[in-house]
Order: C-alpha cells, then structure tokens, then sequence
C-alpha cells in the first residue's frame, strides 16, 4: 500500500488566509490521501526573522486584502468577514497567547487542535471577537468541545518555558524551510521538502502532489 504524503501546515489564526488554507487543506485530506500535520506557530516570529511586514501594513494592499477576502469567502464558503478596527485586532493586539494555547493543545491534547484552531479563527476573523483575554480563549476551547478544566489547565501552561520554546520551535522551523509568512505549507513529495506559500497555490499543489484539483468544495465537485 503506497503511504500518504505528509503535509506540514504552519498557520497563524491572526492570518485570514491561514484560515483559508486550513480549510481548504483538510477538505482534500481524504481525497488527495494525505497526511497533514498541522503546525501552529508566530507569523510576528517569521516576519521578525526574514524583515517581512504584513501585507496590510501598506495602506492600498489592505484595501485589496479586505475586498480579497470578501471574494473568497463566497468562493471558498468560510465565514470571514473584516473585524471592525483591523489594526487594533490584528496588527496591535495580534495571536501571542492565543498561539501560545494552540501550542500547548498541540503538545497536550492534539486531538483538539484542529477544531480549537477553527474556534479562534472563528472568533477574531468572523464574529469581530478578541482572541487576546484567557476568558476569550477559554470560550473558544469550549466551543471546540474541551472541558473547562482542561482548558484552564491549559490556558496556565501558556507561560511555561517548554510551550514557549515549542512554539518558537515550529515558528524557527517554519523559516528554516524557507517561509516569510503564513500559510506555509510543506509538502514532503519524494524525500523533498517543497514550500507554497499561501492559500492560492492549491492548482500548483496538486500537480505537484500528482493529484486533480477539484475546485474549493471537491465533496460538491462533479468534474
Ligand atoms: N496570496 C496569498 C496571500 C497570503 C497572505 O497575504 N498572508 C499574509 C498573512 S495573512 C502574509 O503572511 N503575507 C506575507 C507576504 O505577503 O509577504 C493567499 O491568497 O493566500
């Protein structure tokens, strides 16, 4: 039996189009026959280390960004929509700890860290909620089914070394394959890593993968 090809994702839930990728990327898990590991890590640690800026940060690319993502979210159906003060929510008060959590879910309980994912994303790029305060991410660890102690449990271990370090470990590794912003996908095809960057590169992915492309909703798909 031919084994899955692995796919690292790093993504960021401050990063919309992570969201995309995200989704889009477990949409094909069983169609493409992959194996993706989800990798979260610090878009602000890969824009530090490769002297990258976000996108928004020139004023006519956030324009395009925030008609972009309207755009995509009919074409892709995920629920984005443009938080009201972008550059509070997401330039100034950013993902550290909600990162962080992520982290710590990953090391602990990695059986919630897809849906955790989806839940922050959830609040900050749909509902125009914070993902900043431990009541935040404690209501977002609920909603993605994880008991309150469990949560809790979690949300304390945000300031240990070891999810720190683990964290700054996937954010150097994500650099180390060559990225400067999220997402990052890695796809390991025959012993080689091969970095995409973005959620549009999906078409090229697939060739590469040696698989069809089947559209943003390839359950739906009748090609
Ligand atoms: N064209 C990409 C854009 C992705 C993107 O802009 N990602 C942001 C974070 S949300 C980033 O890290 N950008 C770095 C860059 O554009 O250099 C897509 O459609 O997914």
């Amino acid at each position: 039996m031919s084994q899955r090809k692995v796919l690292e994702l790093f993504y960021d839930v401050v990063s919309p189009y992570s969201w995309l990728g995200f989704e889009i990327l477990l949409r094909y898990k069983n169609i493409w026959k992959i194996d993706i590991q989800l990798r979260p890590g610090f878009t602000g640690g890969i824009m530090h280390a490769t002297g990258n800026t976000p996108p928004a940060m020139v004023p006519r690319k956030g324009a395009y960004m925030s008609r972009d993502l309207e755009r995509l979210s009919e074409f892709y159906e995920v629920p984005l929509r443009n938080p009201s003060d972008f550059f509070n929510s997401i330039i100034k008060k950013g993902s550290l700890s909600a990162m962080r959590f992520l982290t710590a879910v990953q090391m602990s309980h990695p059986e919630f860290l897809e849906e955790v994912s989806r839940e922050l994303w959830v609040r900050i790029w749909s509902e125009d909620k914070d993902i900043t305060e431990p009541e935040s991410i404690l209501q977002a660890a609920k909603k993605a089914g994880m008991s309150e102690d469990m949560a809790k449990k979690l949300l304390s271990a945000i300031s240990l070394p070891e999810v720190k370090n683990k964290l700054k470990e996937t954010t150097d590794k994500a650099v180390e394959y060559g990225a400067f912003g999220m997402p990052s996908i890695v796809a390991h095809i025959n012993e080689r890593p091969e970095l995409f960057f973005g959620s549009d590169r999906f078409e090229l992915l697939a060739h590469q993968l040696g698989e069809k492309w089947l559209g943003p909703m390839p359950q739906k798909s009748r090609l």
